[in-house]
């Protein structure tokens, strides 16, 4: 069991990989947690700069947050052969990692539903939204509100609703919906950030997810994550822009592309 470097090398009979330890902040040697502002700086340098396209980035993070769901709670430790997943997207990007992960999670053996109250006039999102369709997954126009409704119907609750720009207080429909995620008893994994947490102090009023999913790095409210799993994904950065952040990226198991915190 051998790690690549962070450069992506792997030497003849590399290091063998260890647990990795999560660092407080930018602290050398320890794992960088991002403020809002450092989060949109990266993600612009890696569009502006580096040349990527929202739709690639996009489908590694959702693949991502698909891969480390399946790590979480795979297939086989639910009772029902397919074990059904509310996706619950929001209007941004997030939102959009979140149809990624749901169509990979439909190749992966789950029975995901969406939920996508706010889709956004562009090609990207209505691309994303038709591929879903196309592999019937299901939009439930209306959002249970009772919570005891998802505790009966679902295993699982992917948060997709908002990520590093969330901003304020939370408005219309979403503040209902995270309301009512506040009172389920099935577990929610939250890609990047959990939805209605401020990126920087958290929300100890908020959702209390089971698993978070921390895209490129850490944002700096996942300090107050107190749930079971911690997973980094999105390994799409560039080392030249791990070292110009000082991420100092934990190695991903060989080829993986999800790493537990
Ligand atoms: N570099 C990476 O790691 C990548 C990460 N990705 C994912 O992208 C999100 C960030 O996406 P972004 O589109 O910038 O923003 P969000 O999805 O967080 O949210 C923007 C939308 O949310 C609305 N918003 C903001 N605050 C509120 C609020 N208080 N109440 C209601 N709605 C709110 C905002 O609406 P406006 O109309 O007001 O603008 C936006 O519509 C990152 O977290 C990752 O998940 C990429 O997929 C790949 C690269
Ligand atoms: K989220």
């Amino acid at each position: 069991n051998f790690c690549a470097s962070p450069q992506g090398v792997t030497g003849g009979g590399g290091a063998p990989c260890r647990e990795y330890r999560a660092g407080g902040g930018a602290m050398a040697g320890g794992l960088k947690y991002l403020s809002q502002e450092e989060a949109q700086a990266v993600d612009e340098e890696l569009f502006n700069e580096y040349k990527f396209s929202v739709d690639q980035l996009m489908e590694l993070a959702g693949l991502s947050c698909a891969t480390a769901i399946a790590k979480a709670y795979p297939v086989s430790s639910f009772t029902s052969s397919l074990p059904s997943v509310l996706v619950v997207c929001g209007p941004g990007n997030n939102g959009g990692d979140g149809l990624v992960c749901a169509r990979h999670l439909k190749l992966f053996g789950y029975e995901p539903a969406i939920h996508y109250p706010k889709q956004p006039n562009k090609t990207l999102f209505e691309n994303l939204t038709t591929q879903c369709r196309k592999m019937d997954i299901p939009f439930l126009p209306e959002f249970p509100h009772e919570a005891k409704v998802i505790d009966g119907a679902y295993n699982l609750v992917i948060d997709a609703i908002f990520g590093f720009s969330f901003k304020g207080a939370v408005r219309e429909p979403f503040g209902n919906i995270l309301s009512t995620l506040k009172h389920i008893t099935v577990p929610i994994a939250s890609v990047d950030i959990p939805s209605g947490w401020d990126v920087e102090k958290g929300n100890p009023d908020g959702i209390q997810p089971d698993m978070l999913i921390s895209l490129t790095a850490p944002k700096q409210s996942a300090r107050h994550f107190t749930g079971r799993y911690h997973y980094l994904g999105g390994r799409f950065v560039p080392v030249a822009l791990q070292e110009k952040y000082k991420l100092n990226l934990p190695s991903y198991p060989e080829t993986d592309c999800v790493l537990k915190l």
